[in-house]
């Protein structure tokens, strides 16, 4: 008798186990890079310090690439990037009709200033990436902030009742700051703050990784009804720029960061958030004509940035925008004010 009890035990562990491992697998809903075929440990670990943290970076490279960063040969690198095309559904063509339903879900979150706003068309957009740019303390940390309370108002006021993810490169995420902007816009702080993700990023290659961290905690968030519908990175550029230093580093530095927004891109694309990231002007003396300064990055952030916002301070609490480059708004400026409530108008 004891016998057969200690028997039914043993079968309802069985069971137990067999239970949380099909529910571990039920919520591994983010593949890592080692479950590619031929991607064993040690490739698996080359491939992620050569940047290749995620299916899709994988799935976007080219088989030299990846043949020289996980010294594998080309045709295994073929293999493994034909595999990672097929998981990551990258590379494949949608119809119209599917990228316009995508483009009907776009959300607007509001700065704080109708006039920013304006300039933006409405907003900082879902699905997109509004990088800005421009000096030290031209506004864009204060944006972000401002930001990561708005987009968790309801729509009528201009939020998304969403959730941020804010990637901190150089410490200076201040939830003091979150809890006067949020006390402003009559939210409750401590949900406001319990609602904002942060991680420090400690390095550029961990600041690639924390986008599929972002990934799986979104991923996460979600069965529990929360939407991340904010990701912010500030400075997008600031280890990349201490770490590829001089001219011969610089294609190796481009590449990753190309890999980088676009990994911010997809995140924006799969769980339609607004990507904004924050990158520093460079004083370039060289230059005697027009505007001394350029962001780090060049035209690689450029041609990725969805909108591209140019920061520069006025009188006192005044700040001058400028929306450059974008392929459907006109260029044009907008002033605003930041004080202790947050971004407002003039
Ligand atoms: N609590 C506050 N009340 C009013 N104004 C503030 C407050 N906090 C910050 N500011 C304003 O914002 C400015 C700092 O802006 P911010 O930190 O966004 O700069 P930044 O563009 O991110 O610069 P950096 O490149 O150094 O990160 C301050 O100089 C001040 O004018």
């Amino acid at each position: 008798m004891a016998k057969k009890k200690e028997v039914n035990k043993e079968s309802e562990k069985k069971e137990q186990t067999n239970q949380s491992s099909k529910n571990a697998d039920e919520e591994k809903t983010v593949l890592d890079i080692e479950d590619l075929p031929f991607v064993g440990p040690a490739t698996a670990e080359k491939l992620r310090d050569a940047g290749y943290y995620s299916i899709e970076a994988i799935a976007v490279a080219s088989p030299s690439e990846l043949s020289a960063a996980a010294e594998i040969g080309e045709s295994t690198a073929m293999k493994i990037i034909s595999a990672a095309r097929k998981l990551a559904n990258v590379g494949g063509f949608e119809t119209g009709d599917v990228v316009y339903e995508r483009r009907k879900k776009v959300g607007k979150i509001t700065t704080g200033s109708n006039s920013l706003n304006d300039l933006l068309g409405g907003g900082v957009e879902t699905q997109a990436i509004t990088e800005l740019f421009g000096e030290f303390g031209s506004g864009k940390t204060q944006i972000c902030h401002q930001l990561a309370v708005n987009v968790q108002l309801p729509r009528e006021q201009g939020g998304l009742n969403g959730a941020v993810v804010v990637i901190d490169t150089e410490g200076t995420f201040r939830p003091e700051r979150i809890i006067q902007m949020a006390e402003a816009k009559g939210l409750d702080p401590d949900k406001a703050l319990k609602n904002i993700y942060v991680a420090q990023a400690y390095n550029s290659n961990h600041q690639m990784l924390l986008v599929d961290n972002a990934k799986e905690l979104a991923n996460k968030l979600k069965k529990d009804g929360i939407n991340v519908r904010l990701l912010i990175v500030d400075s997008l550029t600031a280890h990349f720029r201490a770490e590829y230093v001089g001219r011969g580093t610089l294609a190796d530095r481009q590449q990753k960061l190309n890999k980088h927004l676009h990994d911010l891109l997809r995140f924006g694309e799969v769980f339609n958030a607004a990507i904004v990231v924050t990158n520093q002007v460079m004083a370039k003396p060289d230059q005697f004509f027009g505007d001394p300064t350029k962001p780090v990055g060049g035209h690689i952030v450029a041609h990725t940035a969805t909108f591209r916002i140019y920061l520069r301070k006025s009188k006192g609490e005044l700040r001058v925008a400028r929306l450059i480059d974008s392929p459907h708004l006109p260029e044009s400026e907008a002033i605003f004010r930041v004080t202790e409530r947050g971004i407002e108008d003039k």
